[in-house]
């Protein structure tokens, strides 16, 4: 599981150690370096005499720093110093007249060049460069010479290092035109010109604790975090722009220590559930197991408009290990149900947890499949009297406008940005689908606190909030998932990992939110599994959770 923490809390995680004079700097930057130079030698691999690739020289490179005022800014020049030792052509391009001393005199000592930015009144974006002398001695002596061109853009390498977690806002100044120029010159993705960009603790500009883009941020092929990831590192519309990520241990202790660890309850604000993670928490049935203690899923989904997404959600259940799924609605709806998926059965009975939703019209003939919705929805939430213990609920699509009464958190939303949206805006929120997708977290949060419920925001990447203190952020599956049905397999996958642990997710309703970014994460690997690289059916997505589960089931 990677554990991201604000970024108060990683400066205060700091302080005990730099009182005690552990220089943070030069370990991380001594890591980063150790991190650019490993990519560069892949990046560069040559064949091998065995056929296989090996890695390639590093001597000569071009590294572009590009330097914030601030500790970020230190980071890169102490790491350039390290990479001009090694052989590698470092250029420090300087976005602040004042820079990080220890740093700045690093790089000059270990041979780098350094070059003052100027991005001056509509010089953005083609930021002038221009070189500072007598680099090697840094004996000072600064005159400036014209160096033209864009900084980093020609690079074999460009470490971002202008701000940190000391960002406020979106980037400004010298450092935003630098990052506008880059922008417009760089070659496309996938061009062998275009430099490997590493971001220094995080993307400069993105929200470093809400995972927001405010403005212009230079994408990054690599993040090395120091410390601690940070939220805005697993949350999107960020995430997207981080690249592989490399998490740099600095001996913080995040959680307290001993004692002090176990009696606090600081938790992480983000976590992303790993393969493992989903691997070890995974039910799997044993020798007393029945199907009723494996879970039954009850469906309320589909409506003569829409049957296939009660066929989808009721396959994708059956697919993932449900004890049995029982469908409820109209005859014919329920007759292609079966007729795709024969272990399902339509007679009534008890039920572990609910799927409701998927399938229904906007407005006009419901086949009664609303007014079944809602009544599973109050024996779900407890409020109906005689109706039995109350079960976990997957509530989706059109049985989201259902939602008429406050939720207990094992009652997961699972809506899309449009969707969450909406359902804001019923409860008086002036919120567009763009503002849910500019800052997911907040919305989802919001709908939470409104609502009661757990929701889990889907998308490119998911989020999910709930009653605990941590938020999750999933980013596991192929943009070949956006297509119709996905969702309606998520809901089907999501009630049987409900059902399997119900009277638990009732009893520590906070589970609920991990339990759904699991099932998150198993949609999108089963997505990948379906058609490594290319395109998916849902249908065939909820055929590939059998292997998925397994496969994930192997790593025990
Ligand atoms: N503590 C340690 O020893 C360790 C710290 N570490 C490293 O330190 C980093 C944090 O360093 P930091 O606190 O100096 O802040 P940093 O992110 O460099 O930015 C502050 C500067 O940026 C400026 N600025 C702010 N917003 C801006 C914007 N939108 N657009 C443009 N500029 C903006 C701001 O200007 P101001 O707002 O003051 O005018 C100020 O000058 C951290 O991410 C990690 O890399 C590691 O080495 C581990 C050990
Ligand atoms: N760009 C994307 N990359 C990866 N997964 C995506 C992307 N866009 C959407 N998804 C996923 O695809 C599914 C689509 O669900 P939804 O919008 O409810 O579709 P439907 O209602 O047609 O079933 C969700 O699980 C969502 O997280
Ligand atoms: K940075």
């Amino acid at each position: 599981m990677i554990e991201a923490w604000p970024a108060a809390d990683v400066r205060a995680a700091e302080e005990p150690l730099l009182a005690a004079g552990v220089p943070l700097m030069e370990r991380a930057a001594f890591a980063l370096a150790a991190v650019v130079r490993r990519d560069l030698a892949r990046r560069r691999a040559v064949p091998g005499p065995d056929g296989g690739l090996v890695e390639g020289s590093v001597r000569g490179a071009r590294v572009a720093l590009l330097v914030g005022a601030g500790n970020n800014g230190g980071d890169a020049l102490h790491a350039g110093a390290f990479l001009a030792r090694r052989g590698l052509a470092v250029t420090a391009y300087l976005a602040d007249e004042r820079v990080h001393d220890g740093g700045l005199a690093a790089l000059r000592g270990a041979g780098g060049r350094v070059v003052v930015v100027d991005a001056g009144a509509g010089a953005a974006p083609s930021a002038v460069a221009t070189e500072v002398a007598g680099g090697a001695g840094g004996a000072g002596g600064a005159s400036a010479a014209g160096a033209g061109g864009t900084a980093g853009a020609g690079a074999d390498v460009v470490l971002d290092g202008l701000v940190g977690i000391g960002a406020r806002g979106p980037l400004r100044g010298t450092g935003a035109a630098v990052v506008a120029a880059l922008l417009e010159a760089l070659p496309e993705p996938g061009d062998p010109a275009r430099p490997w960009v590493v971001a220094v603790d995080v993307p400069s500009g993105v929200g470093v604790d809400d995972g927001t883009v405010p403005g212009p941020v230079l994408p990054a092929d690599r993040t090395v975090t120091f410390g601690a990831a940070k939220p805005g590192l697993l949350l999107p519309p960020a995430t997207h722009l981080t690249g592989a990520g490399a998490v740099i241990d600095l001996g913080l202790e995040l959680a307290g220590t001993g004692a002090q660890a176990a009696a606090s309850a600081r938790r992480p604000a983000v976590v992303r559930l790993e393969d493992t993670d989903v691997a070890r928490a995974w039910p799997v049935p044993g020798p007393a197991d029945h199907k009723y203690t494996r879970g039954v899923v009850g469906v309320v989904a589909g409506t003569a408009t829409y049957p296939g997404a009660a066929v989808l959600a009721s396959s994708a259940a059956v697919r993932a290990g449900a004890g049995m799924v029982r469908y409820q609605g109209p005859d014919a709806v329920g007759q292609a149900v079966v007729a795709a998926r024969p272990e399902v059965v339509t007679a009534g009975g008890r039920v572990q947890a609910w799927v409701l939703g998927p399938g229904f019209p906007a407005e006009g003939d419901d086949d009664g499949q609303r007014d079944r919705a809602r009544a599973a929805l109050a024996a779900a939430s407890g409020l109906l009297p005689g109706a039995g213990a109350p079960v976990p609920a997957v509530v989706d699509a059109g049985a989201l406008a259902l939602l008429d009464h406050r939720c207990p958190g094992w009652v997961v939303l699972t809506p899309h940005a449009g969707e969450l949206a909406a359902l804001l805006r019923s409860r008086g929120d002036d919120v567009d689908r763009a503002a849910v997708e500019a800052h997911p977290l907040r919305w989802a949060r919001r709908a939470h606190e409104l609502t009661g419920a757990t929701v889990l925001l889907k998308g490119g990447a998911t989020v999910v909030v709930g009653p605990g203190p941590t938020a999750y952020a999933q980013a596991d599956a192929p943009g070949w998932l956006a297509t119709a049905g996905a969702g309606d397999v998520l809901a089907g996958l999501l009630g049987t990992m409900l059902a399997a642990r119900s009277a638990e997710v009732v009893a520590h309703p906070e589970r609920a939110a991990e339990i759904a970014a699991a099932a998150a994460l198993v949609h999108g690997r089963a997505a990948e599994r379906a058609n490594p690289g290319g395109p998916v059916a849902a249908l065939d997505v909820a055929g590939a959770l059998p292997g998925t589960v397994a496969a994930l089931l192997a790593l025990r």
